[in-house]
């Protein structure tokens, strides 16, 4: 009985998921043929696209809730209801309205409802609000980052789409929609050695065609999957043809490959090249936009990601629910640079994390990590 425990809530999330992989495909396409005046700029700063955040947000909300029931859905995710809301807004919500409505017509080649009617600004408005939760220790809720590595999206390069389930502070499932990332590793490196020079509308040419992947698991399972976007019109049935996915087996340093974050504003690099030269690894760091990072050490496509970032940045749980139980059900190991698992049950932030996050693909290295961390900390300029 235990086994069956999540089985619907994961073939929800993963079919949802794929929904959403293909609005994000779409909107991708559409976004690099014209220009980048489709980028609003939020009060944070960073930039956010009409039809993507929003979008996804209100997609997935909306199917989650026909799917369980309304009072049944409690979701935290990135987006709130501020900017789509404003007066000013109204263009930004019309173009949200059609690209959810566009996404939800498609629901059901991956097997689920769509709307009987098309639906309007109030239930598109409703559907974004409804993901108010804070989280926290108790209860069940949703963990939603819509589109995570937005830059990413905005130049063509890697972003993904982040769903988790946690119950009683726990993550129970993650699902990460990674539409340009494909089977083949090739084009993850292709990105990273040419991105600096290549004009991004050839970068598009070589991501359309639906060529990314959706990756998933269960806490506890030991098992995490990898199945091709590709087939999301086979979705109809369940289990579908996913194919399981392990970590990397190498533990040797000098054939290790680390991922971090692109944006150094983001991550420490000049600290994790130390911690990196200390432990002994000598390849070229592996930099990629979003989540796609812990969907390479799953997929066993490099073997440690670690992020520091600025002291007084509070790390999100939906900028990694769903990317640590991937990781650690296909083999891996998460902590944060004190050695502790990250902790999902404190609310939106991952309150009390110790420094950084560095995901391994085996305790050797993970160790290893630790290790130089504690040693080169006091002379580190964090
Ligand atoms: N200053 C700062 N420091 C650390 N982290 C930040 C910072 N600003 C943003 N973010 C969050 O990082 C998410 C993207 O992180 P990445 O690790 O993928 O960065 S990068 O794109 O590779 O540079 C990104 O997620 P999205 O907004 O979903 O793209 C942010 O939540
Ligand atoms: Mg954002
Ligand atoms: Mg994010
Ligand atoms: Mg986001």
């Amino acid at each position: 009985m235990e086994e069956d425990k999540y089985a619907k809530e994961l073939e929800v999330a993963v079919r949802v998921v794929h929904v959403a992989c293909a609005l994000c495909g779409r909107v991708q396409e559409r976004l690099l043929e014209t220009s980048n005046d489709h980028v609003v700029s939020k009060d944070d700063d960073s930039p956010v696209t009409v039809a993507e955040d929003f979008s996804v947000q209100a997609t997935i909300s909306w199917l989650l809730s026909e799917i369980f029931g309304v009072q049944n859905v409690s979701i935290v995710a990135e987006e709130d209801i501020q900017t789509i809301s404003k007066d000013e807004s109204a263009s930004l919500l019309d173009n949200v309205v059609n690209t959810v409505n566009e996404s939800l017509a498609f629901a059901s080649k991956y097997g689920l409802q769509s709307p009987e009617t098309t639906l309007g600004s109030t239930e598109i408005l409703e559907a974004i609000a409804r993901c108010n939760s804070t989280g926290g220790p108790s209860g069940r809720y949703w963990v939603l980052d819509p589109v995570d590595g937005t830059l990413g999206f905005v130049r063509g390069d890697q972003y993904a789409v982040a769903l988790a389930l946690i119950e009683d502070g726990k993550v129970v499932l993650g699902v990460l929609g990674c539409p340009n990332y494909p089977i083949k590793t090739e084009l993850l490196n292709y990105h990273y050695q040419h991105h600096q020079t290549t004009p991004q509308s050839s970068l598009a040419t070589l991501d359309t065609g639906g060529k990314g992947c959706v990756l998933y698991a269960k806490s506890g399972s030991g098992e995490a999957w990898l199945q091709s976007l590709i087939d999301g019109e086979k979705m109809l049935e369940w289990p579908n043809r996913a194919r399981l996915i392990r970590v990397s087996s190498i533990d040797d340093p000098t054939l290790a490959t680390l991922c971090e974050p692109v944006e150094r504003a983001n991550s420490n690099h000049s600290f994790t090249a130390g911690l990196a030269h200390s432990v002994g690894l000598r390849k070229q760091p592996l930099r990629v936009h979003s989540m796609v990072k812990y969907a390479a050490i799953a997929r066993g496509d490099a073997e440690i990601f670690m992020k520091f970032a600025k002291c007084g940045y509070k790390e999100k749980i939906w900028d990694h629910a769903a990317g640590v139980v991937i990781v650690e059900e296909a083999g891996g190991v998460v902590t944060d640079a004190g050695g502790r698992p990250l902790d999902f049950s404190k609310g939106m932030y991952l309150e009390g994390l110790d420094r950084g996050i560095i995901a391994c693909s085996g305790v050797t290295l993970h160790e290893k990590f630790i290790g130089a961390v504690y040693a080169s900390w006091d002379s580190s300029n964090l």
